[in-house]
């Protein structure tokens, strides 16, 4: 059981953006995606995510090509991702933003359960129950009542992960979880992200801040000008002279 990428390429143009990739998210892991500025990272999360087809290659989900699907099938088949901008509606709160996330799965519908059509009432007590829950689980219950955009960034990267897992979505693709994040919110994004692990939850992950990555990753995939150069377990990606050479000895791209 896992997300398998398969000889990806990405073609903008004449630009290359990623040259057949080949790596597996194993069900239940935490993989990470690194590489320096312009490496394909993003463009590899957006054509697993349904963002952009693929020039070539395939994307399977436990056996199920997905690939080119669109995004909210994509969604469907149990892939949620977040972005490394915080996405809200200006006037929701905490809780109504991840109950937006939690009507996708529902079925239900944003704007009927905004207008309260009839029938929506008891599974919106159902998906208030659920948001009150996963709030409590990411620590973030003191903040329900209080509008996205008025938290610290800190807390609006949480609740764009509160929201991905309100989906119900079993893989979640997290990009940049760790940016513009103080120390101390570093460490509890570890906790969480480990317990999340724990609970089975599959975590594919971009991030440059490298203690970060190679402290909670079970395996790492380094991308560089778009082709995977290497990937293998924190420690053998800390100890590869070519990931050295091309990454982690430049220091301005351990952010
Ligand atoms: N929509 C697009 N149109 C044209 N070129 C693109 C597009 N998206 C990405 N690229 C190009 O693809 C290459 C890979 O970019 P990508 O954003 O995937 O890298 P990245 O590893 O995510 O970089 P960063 O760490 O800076 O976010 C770059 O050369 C970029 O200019």
């Amino acid at each position: 059981m896992s997300l398998v990428v398969d000889g990806v390429t990405k073609t903008f143009g004449g630009n290359t953006a990623l040259q057949d990739v080949s790596f597996t998210v194993e069900t239940g892991k935490l993989t990470a995606l690194i590489g320096p500025n312009g490496a394909g990272k993003t463009t590899m999360f957006n054509c697993i995510a349904g963002l952009h087809r693929p020039t070539s290659g395939t994307v399977t989900l436990d056996g199920r090509d997905i690939t080119g699907l669109g995004p909210s099938r994509v969604l469907d088949a149990g892939i949620a991702r977040t972005f490394q901008l915080v996405r809200s509606f200006r006037e929701l709160t905490v809780l109504e933003t991840i109950m937006t996330a939690g009507h996708w799965r529902s079925g239900q519908g944003f704007w009927n359960s905004i207008l309260a059509l009839p029938g929506a009432r008891s599974s919106e007590e159902t998906l208030a129950s659920e948001a009150h829950a996963t709030l409590e689980a990411l620590g973030l219950h003191h903040l329900a009542g209080r509008r996205v955009h008025e938290l610290p960034y800190g807390q609006q990267r949480l609740v764009e992960i509160a929201k991905a897992l309100m989906t119900g979505a079993r893989t979640l693709l997290l990009d940049e979880p760790a940016a513009g994040l103080h120390p101390e919110e570093v460490h509890s994004l570890r906790q969480l992200l480990a317990a999340l692990r724990d609970r089975g939850t599959t975590i594919l992950l971009v991030e440059h801040n490298m203690p970060f990555v190679l402290s909670i990753a079970d395996h790492v995939v380094v991308l560089e000008f778009g082709r995977k150069i290497t990937d293998g377990t924190p420690v053998e990606i800390a100890n590869d002279q070519r990931v050295i050479d091309s990454y982690l000895g430049k220091e301005e791209d351990i952010a």
